[in-house]
């Protein structure tokens, strides 16, 4: 058998309709990680498996014209998303045509889209006449080198299969992203990390070693209605490490702590946290493409 993988990036304007799309993309079987911890790091949305192809979404922020910081922080997460992704989708509202908004988005695109394999998806055809169509489609692609175009519906599911089943043959030949029996709670592991990671990030303040990053091994359901969860805190140097332990343990203990509480709360039951703290050199190397999409690197991937 012949696996494909790799990471698609939706990008387009805040009302798209990019979360329907990718809810339907991604169906039941991946849940689509939400979570309050705002970070600017791409991070993964869901992840589909199409035939042979594991389709890895990650999440772009809206692209909107950025005025404060933390705005314009998204947008530059939203395009490093899209630069670093395999495939990107440009998806655009049909009733809406070429608006303000997309003629930024394709300006940007020419600017880093070259040589990129980006497709055009205009979405919610159903709230407009065939006719037009036709001439937005002529219209955009006279505008930017798409590879493809596709005429959807992300609400009615018009259109959605087509895209995906083309975006798995899209996605290079290699072995899946996760184990497929991973996948179903993959999101859960995320977000049980993320909130380990915020934890420390208050914790530690400026303190806190920049390259630092939580994963959660193990997740284990109990039979008396509990979980346990072991997670690796991974730091690249012996110092920080220290850092990370604190005086005696404490800063770990505490970390554990509070996150175990969060977790409880989330779930709605008990949770037993494990932490470990590890010191890997070379990690940032080895992870750099999957850290910027939000995901934790596994060896061997
Ligand atoms: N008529 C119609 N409405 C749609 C379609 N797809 C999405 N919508 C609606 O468009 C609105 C925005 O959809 P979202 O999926 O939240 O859009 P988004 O791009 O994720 O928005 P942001 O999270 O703000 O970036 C919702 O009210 C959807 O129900 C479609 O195919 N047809």
């Amino acid at each position: 058998m012949t696996t494909r993988a790799g990471f698609v990036a939706l990008i387009g304007e805040p009302n798209a309709g990019k979360s329907t799309l990718l809810n339907r993309m991604v169906g039941a079987k991946v849940s689509i990680v939400t979570h309050k911890v705002q970070t600017t790091r791409a991070r993964i949305r869901g992840v589909a498996m199409a035939g042979d192809s594991q389709i890895v979404f990650v999440d772009t922020p809206g692209l909107f014209q950025p005025r404060r910081r933390l705005d314009r922080a998204m947008v530059a997460a939203a395009w490093s998303g899209a630069a670093d992704a395999d495939v990107v989708v440009l998806l655009i509202e049909a009733h809406r045509g070429i608006t303000e908004g997309v003629e930024r988005i394709l300006e940007r695109l020419t600017e880093i889209g070259q040589g990129r394999k980006v497709a055009l998806a205009i979405n919610k055809i159903d709230r407009v006449q065939a006719e037009s169509l036709l001439a937005l489609t002529k219209d955009m692609n006279e505008r930017f080198p798409f590879v493809e175009t596709f005429l959807i519906s992300a609400e009615k599911g018009h259109g959605v299969e087509h895209l995906r089943d083309w975006l798995a043959g899209e996605v290079p030949e290699g072995p899946w992203l996760y184990p497929e029996d991973q996948i179903a709670d993959l999101p859960m592991r995320m977000i049980a990390a993320e909130m380990t990671r915020e934890k420390l990030t208050l914790r530690l303040h400026q303190e806190l070693p920049y390259q630092l990053t939580v994963e959660t091994e193990n997740w284990e359901e109990r039979k008396d209605g509990s979980a346990r969860i072991d997670q690796i805190v991974y730091v690249i140097r012996d110092g920080h490490k220290g850092i990370v332990l604190g005086h005696k343990g404490e800063t770990i203990k505490a970390v554990g702590k509070a996150a175990r509480e969060e977790l409880e709360e989330f779930l709605g039951r008990k949770v037993h946290l494990f932490l470990q703290v590890k010191v890997r050199p070379n990690w940032l190397e080895e992870s750099e493409r999957y850290s910027e999409m939000g995901l934790d690197f596994k060896d061997g991937n």
